[in-house]
């Protein structure tokens, strides 16, 4: 009897403008370690031996891209021109524009291109711990610190108990048919897997670190360079 194996797709949404940042070019695009920020992770996907394509989603009128030499990263990189307004409308457009290459049952990890200190090892962790999945999921962190509620005056309305909640990082990894559909369904969602949990299903947590931040504000800059070049010393 023949094994069906699911592939593993990798979706970036690379088409934001980075408006938190406040630079002068959108953040994918910033140097950093003497290479785009998208750079970084980009590179780590299309390594990961379990990865069959990385598709990269640009904003339609992107003109950064071309200035670059992706050469070095091999030749799963796809970019495609399909970006929306917003992140789910880009990762949509991702998933519509490989439906010729993607079966139902095939796995995509999507990653935002603003976390570039993405390791090898949280890839492989997310794809073994998910790869007996119905559903699938993400990788996240608990969250460490006292929570606090404001009200309209930034006075403190309530402290949150803080147990059972966790911060969601990327990649996120679904199949392929549940995503796509999830998304067509969803309404104003800022990652996956409130698209699946819209959808009635759960999505499994997957133990991240903090290591792989989001880059949204200029701190955050300084913060990815201390990582990449400290992150052997810091045993993430
Ligand atoms: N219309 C959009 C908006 C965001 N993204 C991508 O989604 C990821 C996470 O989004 P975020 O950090 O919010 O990026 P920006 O939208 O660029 O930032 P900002 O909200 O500060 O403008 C980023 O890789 C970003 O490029 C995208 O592909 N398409
Ligand atoms: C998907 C995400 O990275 C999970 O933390 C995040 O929601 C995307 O960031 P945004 O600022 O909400 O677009």
């Amino acid at each position: 009897m023949q094994t069906f194996h699911p592939r593993h797709f990798a979706i970036v949404p690379a088409a934001g403008s980075g408006s938190r940042m406040g630079a002068s070019r959108p953040k994918q695009y910033l140097p950093l370690l003497g290479r785009p920020l998208i750079h970084h992770a980009l590179s780590v996907l299309c390594e990961a031996p379990d990865i069959d394509r990385v598709f990269v989603v640009l904003s339609i009128d992107d003109t950064e891209w071309a200035r670059h030499d992706w050469r070095g990263l091999g030749g799963k990189l796809v970019p495609l021109f399909c970006g929306g307004a917003t992140r789910a409308d880009s990762v949509l457009g991702g998933l519509r524009a490989i439906a010729g290459e993607a079966s139902p049952s095939d796995w995509v990890l999507v990653h935002d291109a603003a976390r570039p200190c993405l390791a090898p090892w949280h890839v492989d962790k997310l794809i073994r711990e998910l790869a007996g999945d119905e559903v699938g999921g993400l990788l996240a962190v608990p969250v460490a610190d006292t929570l606090k509620r404001a009200d309209a005056q930034r006075h403190v309305a309530a402290t949150v108990p803080r147990d059972s909640l966790w911060q969601a990082q990327t990649p996120q990894m679904f199949r392929y048919v549940m995503l796509r559909r999830a998304l067509e369904g969803a309404s104003a969602v800022t990652d996956e897997s409130s698209a699946i949990e819209a959808a009635g299903l759960r999505p499994r947590l997957v133990q991240g670190d903090a290591t792989n931040l989001k880059v949204t504000y200029p701190l955050d800059l300084h913060l990815a360079e201390w990582i990449l070049t400290n992150r052997e010393g810091i045993g993430a």
